[in-house]
């Protein structure tokens, strides 16, 4: 690739200006690779499958387990014994079924890895440092780890594009560089539903144990005293909980606290009041709801906004002997605030599940505090959790290699079902047209700006192109670079490029079945190699359309043809006289090279032609020069789709 990733210019290579290479190896990659996966035995160049609720059984297709995998499992993992790390026993890569290899980097529970066991080869790999972490992951596709795992840059960077999926098993996503996994082509999904219970139920012990002492009392009758005035607690009932962050787990606990006879009012900017006051919770401010709170359980997520908002300044605006849950994440409470907080008496007690660093040292002013009750990050830690979010996270991240479009990514525009099985065929259609529009371009001075137009008899706002733009974009990109372009990374990779794609819909008259009628593209500033393609604009432009399931190349230039855009394609521009078809046919067939379809479109009548000819195979260069020999074809192009 000619331009870095620093060049405002998306330049051809010397190579695809002059003669487009042989693109068979691409090919073979391009049927491999299915849009977000490279490891899923895709059955069309581009698997895009639905991702609705999936059942467990549906892992029972895939390839079983093979014995080397189940030695391998065994000597990795075991029940309840600590997890081993392995040292480089196992041979790295797929399996010899060519299964995709799946690192699990935390405790996961079995269901979870059963769902995974009946998909790829398992490594339960736990406690690795970074290093070790870095030195495995250009030999797995994909990634499971809760929240102990930190996935780097340097992750995604060692990677090398193998790795195609991050599975958080889990709803936080902090751990994860999700800027580096979009920029590498990584999906990240989660598992965002099924801790949330086990979330809410630790934050209302730790607000129940808390209130009442009960650790502090239990080490103290455990040291041999017996302090029965030293631990009055202070009552629940009539007591006002702020909800900080009224998501799924904040909204689960103001359930629950108004069960114990709470006053429940919750702050977050972005919940809906009438879900709120569906549940007679009242929605208030920050500061609103820090002055007023006798409780507060934090429940938003560490975001740069979220970063240390409990610090020294909303301290001092909290009510003296306030009390404070955090099972959310310990980055949202500046640590040593909280510490002279409690000091001054501002703050009564803290109970804590979640730490800015995890483990937090042994020495932590805060942990040591008389005044806090401390839990090792268990909100999610039940056992109906664990197998919840390892079933959760198993089932997208096998599909996430199938090719499917999780429904839990974090990285990817959600795309809706409905939407993307309409789309589907649409799909195959953008991307081999972006593909073939490349290949049409001679050189000049690079693609900068493509222009698509999406004909549609159905309203133009009724589309999402978000799929198709990534396609085309991904057809563009792919011959002519080493980049891996999916729908995690085809708008950044493009912006990086410098390749300006400008969508256009037009409303026709066609049948309001299909969502797209046709698809142009249309790249502009650019020499073609194949002069007819050029309309009177300068541009390259060609058209496609769906026929009958089918993508089909129905426009090239301003001629009209219709042929399956699939194997290669052979255009010519000739004279419109009698005897080309037989005369081209007769040269393919001399030289074995089988043709599979051809479509003239004339301009006018006995003047100029273009013939476009598939083929199974692909024309040797004696083939092709003796085409070119044909006294009446002035011009020819050989493309590979
Ligand atoms: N301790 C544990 O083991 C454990 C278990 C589960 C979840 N969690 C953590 O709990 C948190 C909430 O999880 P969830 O599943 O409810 O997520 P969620 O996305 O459903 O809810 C988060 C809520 O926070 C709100 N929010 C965002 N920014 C905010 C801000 N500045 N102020 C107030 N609210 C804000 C969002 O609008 C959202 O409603 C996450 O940080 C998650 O990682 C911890
Ligand atoms: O965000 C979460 O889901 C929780 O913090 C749970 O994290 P864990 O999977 O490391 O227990």
């Amino acid at each position: 690739m000619a331009a870095s990733s620093s060049s405002a210019k998306f330049i051809f290579p010397p190579s695809i200006s002059s003669s487009f290479p042989s693109s068979s190896s691409h090919r073979s990659k391009s049927k491999l690779l299915s849009f977000l996966s490279t490891t899923a035995a895709a059955a069309s160049p581009i698997s895009l499958k639905l991702s609705r609720s999936r059942s467990r059984s549906r892992c029972g297709h895939a390839p079983r387990r093979s014995p080397i995998v189940a030695t391998t499992l065994r000597s990795v993992e075991s029940a309840e014994a600590p997890p081993s790390k392995s040292r480089g026993a196992e041979p790295a890569g797929a399996d010899s079924a060519g299964r995709p290899t799946i690192l699990v980097s935390e405790k996961l529970g079995e269901a979870g890895l059963e769902v995974l066991r009946g998909y790829g080869r398992v490594e339960c790999l736990y406690d690795l440092s970074p290093e070790e972490l870095c030195a495995k992951i250009s030999a797995v596709d994909a990634l499971i780890v809760r929240s102990g795992t930190k996935v780097t840059r340097q992750v995604f960077e060692t990677a090398k594009g193998r790795l195609k999926v991050v599975g958080r098993a889990g709803v936080g996503i902090d751990n994860v560089d999700l800027q580096a996994a979009t920029e590498y082509g990584c999906l990240v999904v989660n598992a965002p539903t099924a801790n949330t219970v086990a979330a809410a139920e630790h934050g209302i012990a730790l607000l129940a144990a808390m209130a009442r002492n009960v650790a502090q009392a239990d080490a103290s009758i455990k040291a041999g005293k017996w302090e029965r005035n030293k631990y009055v607690g202070v009552s629940l009932v009539g007591k006002t909980l702020a909800v900080m962050g009224f998501g799924k787990v904040g909204s689960e606990v103001a359930r629950r606290s108004k069960g114990l006879g709470m006053t429940v009012i919750a702050h977050d900017p972005y919940a809906p009041a009438d879900r709120a006051r569906a549940m007679g919770v009242e929605l208030v401010s920050f500061d609103q709801a820090i002055a007023t709170a006798d409780f507060l359980s934090l429940h938003m997520p560490l975001t740069p906004t979220t970063d240390k908002i409990f610090n020294d300044n909303a301290f001092l605006k909290m009510k003296k002997g306030v009390r404070i849950i955090n099972v959310a994440r310990g980055g949202v409470i500046d640590e040593d605030a909280l510490v002279r907080a409690l000091d001054s008496g501002v703050v009564a007690q803290a109970a804590l599940d979640v730490f800015t660093k995890e483990p937090p040292p042994t020495d932590s002013k805060l942990v040591q505090h008389p005044n806090v009750t401390v839990t090792p990050h268990l909100g999610a830690s039940t056992k109906e959790a664990q197998e919840g979010v390892a079933i959760e996270i198993a089932e997208a991240v096998v599909g996430a290699l199938n090719g499917e479009l999780a429904a839990t990514a974090v990285n990817a525009p959600m795309v809706p079902p409905d939407v993307l099985s309409e789309l589907a065929p649409y799909v195959v259609l953008a991307e081999k047209l972006g593909r073939l529009a490349v290949q049409l371009v001679a050189g000049g001075r690079g693609i900068q700006s493509v222009r698509v137009i999406y004909t549609s008899a159905r309203d133009t706002d009724d589309l999402d192109t978000r799929l198709l733009r990534a396609m085309i974009t991904k057809g563009i990109i792919e011959p002519i670079s080493a980049s891996y372009i999916n729908l995690v990374n085809a708008d950044y990779t493009a912006k990086q490029k410098g390749l300006r794609i400008v969508e256009e819909r037009v409303r026709v008259d066609a049948s309001p079945e299909s969502p797209v009628d046709s698809i142009q593209v249309k790249i502009s500033n650019v020499e073609s190699k194949f002069a007819s393609a050029v309309i009177e604009n300068g541009e390259i432009s060609i058209e496609g359309k769906v026929k009958d399931g089918i993508p089909r190349l129905t426009c090239v230039g301003s001629f009209g043809v219709d042929v399956s855009l699939e194997g290669n394609l052979i255009l010519c521009r000739q004279v419109d006289q009698p005897g080309m078809i037989g005369c081209v046919g007769n040269i393919l067939g001399e030289h074995n090279v089988n043709v599979s379809f051809m479509s003239v479109g004339r301009t006018v009548r006995r003047k100029h032609a273009i013939m476009a000819i598939g083929v199974d195979e692909e024309p040797n260069k004696e083939t092709l020069n003796k085409i070119g020999e044909v006294p009446a074809i002035e011009e020819f192009v050989f493309l590979n789709l």
